[in-house]
């Protein structure tokens, strides 16, 4: 397989349909799934000449972890869906690529099952874990406590889902929970009982609780508003995701790429801005770095990854996009992510873009 479009046409052919479609879905018209990887296409890169080095380094510090590449693995639900070793797969192959997996708190292995699995390929294996903040305060530190367990080394706060997205292709399918014989197995034995995720409205006060409770870095996820990465700043988050949730959650939003400048402009380099939502090549890692993210997550291609080929796939997907973006950078010109700056980005066209 030479590229993730590959890998996704031989996972669409391996799929159970249904499950192909919850993965592969959006909310309502799809108009921000589809413009997720349109608008990376509006973008063109504009190369530095007579500069570039051989012996080029795309390692980045991110909170509580160092990654071998300025990709992550975004939280996705439900593996096991996509392949029977499930996220102990996924845990794998981002541990033998050196960078950091986002565990959901939606994953059909446990969190400590999942630590397990990447630190037998490499100790120093970095997790992280996402979570959707739950109205019982005592879920939600069950749930932190389980993370801090598994050695966990930041907390994602999904803050874009305070109901379900509408998910029309699982309506016409019927698919509305896990089958049979699979379980979100990070909501066993929680206090008060409760087995389902909750997606209900939160505050950021509720946000202050948990910050207080835990000393693990927090980043939050699902951000698309400046005002609200001013706000997540001022509260002392220690990193913000720029996401549409991978065009799952309101329809009506811009490419995740789009939002990205502003929200990189109010950061300021203060905290870590990450972006995800339509990266499918290397060059799209390129764009989103010099528009001021430190690093990208990758949802569906993990997953496209995992269904074709399991372990090998998802590692697959991952060395296909470090090659893509190392490349990407020597023709830039560049030796490190440093190099990757806005005025390389134009709008594509002939009159180019004003940035
Ligand atoms: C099947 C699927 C399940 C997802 N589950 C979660 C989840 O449990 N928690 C979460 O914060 N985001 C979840 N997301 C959103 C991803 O973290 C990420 O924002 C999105 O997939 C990025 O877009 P991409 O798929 O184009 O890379 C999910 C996305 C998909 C496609
Ligand atoms: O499907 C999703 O996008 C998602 O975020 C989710 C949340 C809870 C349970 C399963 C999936």
């Amino acid at each position: 397989m030479t590229t993730i479009a590959e890998l996704h046409d031989r996972a669409r052919q391996r799929l159970v349909p249904e499950y192909y479609d919850y993965f592969a879905g959006g909310a309502a018209d799809e108009t921000a799934l589809a413009d997720n990887e349109r608008a990376f296409r509006r973008l063109a890169l504009m190369p530095r000449v007579l500069r570039g080095r051989a012996d080029r380094d795309i390692s980045v510090e991110l909170p509580g972890a160092r990654a071998s590449m300025p990709v992550v693995v975004a939280p996705t639900a439900f593996h096991r869906l996509a392949h029977p070793d499930g996220e102990l797969a996924t845990a794998r192959a981002a541990a033998a690529a050196g960078t950091v997996l986002i565990a959901s708190m939606a994953a059909t292995v446990g969190v400590g099952e999942m630590a397990a699995a990447a630190r037998a390929v490499d100790p120093g294996a970095a997790l992280w874990f996402q979570l959707y903040l739950q109205s019982d305060t005592r879920v939600t530190e069950t749930l932190v406590r389980r993370a801090t367990d598994a050695g966990c080394s930041a907390l994602v706060v999904t803050v874009d889902s305070p109901v379900f997205g509408r998910h029309e292709r699982d309506r016409r399918n019927g698919f509305a929970d896990l089958p049979a014989g699979f379980a979100a197995e990070n909501m066993r034995d929680l206090p008060g009982g409760r087995r389902n995720i909750e997606m209900t409205p939160m505050s950021w006060e509720h946000l202050d609780r948990l910050r207080a409770s835990t000393s693990l870095p927090v980043l939050l996820k699902g951000i698309l508003h400046p005002e609200d990465a001013h706000l997540a700043i001022e509260r002392g988050a220690d990193g913000i995701v720029v996401s549409n949730h991978g065009g799952r959650q309101l329809d009506a939003v811009p490419a995740s790429i789009d939002a990205l400048p502003r929200i990189a402009e109010v950061a300021g380099g203060r905290v870590p801005v990450l972006l995800d939502g339509g990266v499918r090549r290397g060059s799209d890692v390129a764009i989103a770095l010099a528009l001021g993210a430190v690093a990208v997550g990758v949802g569906r291609p993990v997953i496209w990854g995992l269904a074709a080929d399991g372990e090998l796939g998802v590692r697959q997907v991952l060395e296909l996009l470090r090659e893509e973006f190392d490349h990407t950078l020597a023709l830039c010109g560049g030796q490190g992510p440093a190099d990757l700056t806005r005025d390389l980005v134009t709008v594509r066209g002939p009159e180019g873009g004003k940035w």
